[in-house]
């Protein structure tokens, strides 16, 4: 049994560091003939020794039985909903208000994509993937981990065996999203009406063999309570996510003063169709965590972040 077990863990670490290079880097640096052989290696090891098949083998993506319902969570630190800014007076109001808060200290800010999927949060304990969830509410999500768990890019085991939750967006590639609702014609099924909503379907089946097969993917944006893990803006807790093997959306940018923001939003208005992605806006955050604190948040919303919103995203069909 030791060789056996010996020879899973190099083909787990193997197969983690594949996936990752194929869905987080899209560089693969083996062909998928080889993937294939050593994952079909690993099955036949798990086979013939059951005790192998633990939940973190990269065998156990897709699991067996169908839910009857999805359990509630609680999230200890509430997954805030974004104030929405529609123009530049928008911008430069919230600008204002975040100057003046801040009593004149200089400041800057952290503008990203805002991908039009479904928010979640996964939870990680000594490394080990452990729990995935929706917003809901903002502080009662539903366990969705079986489903999540069915996302290729999200690792099932961190590089450093750490404790820690993570926030991000899952969601469906625009090409997904069109042969997917090409198949739902050809079986005389409604089609979904945009992406985000085919992600949201997609997460919310109770058998997590339909996700698997919906090619979703997921950008991760944040980490619940970073100061403790001793990082000080948000850029370095990308950074740190990034270190950690998740993937995170390279299209930020530190902005040093809002008519740099504002730049940046007017340059991505209409780079929207190359995206292999739906965005439906940008969001802006004040960079120093420190600072974010001392913004604080209102009942719902951050006062030290805010989404532009672009218009509605042209219809994808074709
Ligand atoms: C038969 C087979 C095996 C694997 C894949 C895709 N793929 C490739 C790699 C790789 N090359 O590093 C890693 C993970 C993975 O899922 C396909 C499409 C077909």
């Amino acid at each position: 049994l030791q060789a056996a077990e010996k020879r899973a863990q190099e083909l787990h670490n193997l197969l983690n560091q594949y996936n990752y290079e194929y869905y987080v880097l899209d560089q693969p640096s083996v062909p998928d003939s080889e993937y294939d052989r050593l994952t079909q290696e690993l099955l036949k090891i798990e086979e013939e020794f059951p005790e192998l098949q633990t939940s973190e083998s990269p065998t156990q993506r897709v699991g067996g039985q169908v839910l009857d319902a999805f359990k509630k969570v609680q999230h200890n630190v509430p997954m805030l909903s974004l104030a929405n800014a529609f123009n530049e007076d928008d911008l430069r109001d919230f600008d204002r208000r975040v100057r003046q808060a801040l009593d004149e200290n200089s400041y800057s800010y952290v503008c990203e994509l805002k991908i039009d999927g479904l928010a979640v949060s996964l939870k990680y304990e000594d490394g080990l993937f452990v729990q995935g969830s929706t917003r809901g509410d903002g502080t009662v999500g539903e366990d969705i981990s079986a489903n999540l768990r069915t996302i290729r890019s999200i690792p099932l085991r961190l590089r450093e065996p750490l404790t820690l939750e993570v926030r991000g967006e899952a969601f469906m590639p625009k090409q997904s999203f069109i042969a997917l609702n090409a198949i739902r014609d050809e079986k005389g099924e409604e089609p979904f009406a945009n992406p985000r909503n085919a992600a949201a379907g997609s997460l919310r089946q109770l058998d997590p063999r339909i996700a698997a097969s919906r090619n979703l993917d997921i950008f991760l944006y944040g980490v619940a309570e970073a100061e403790e893990l001793g990082v000080s803006t948000h850029s370095e807790s990308l950074e740190m996510l990034e270190r950690l093997g998740f993937k995170t959306n390279n299209e930020r940018k530190v902005c040093r003063t809002i008519d740099d923001v504002i730049q940046y939003v007017s340059g991505w208005a209409d780079k929207r169709p190359k995206l292999s992605y739906e965005i439906d806006g940008i969001v802006i955050k004040v960079n120093s965590l420190a600072q974010q604190k001392e913004l604080g948040t209102t009942a719902k919303s951050p006062r030290w972040a805010i989404a532009f919103k672009f218009p509605a995203e042209e219809v994808v069909t074709k």
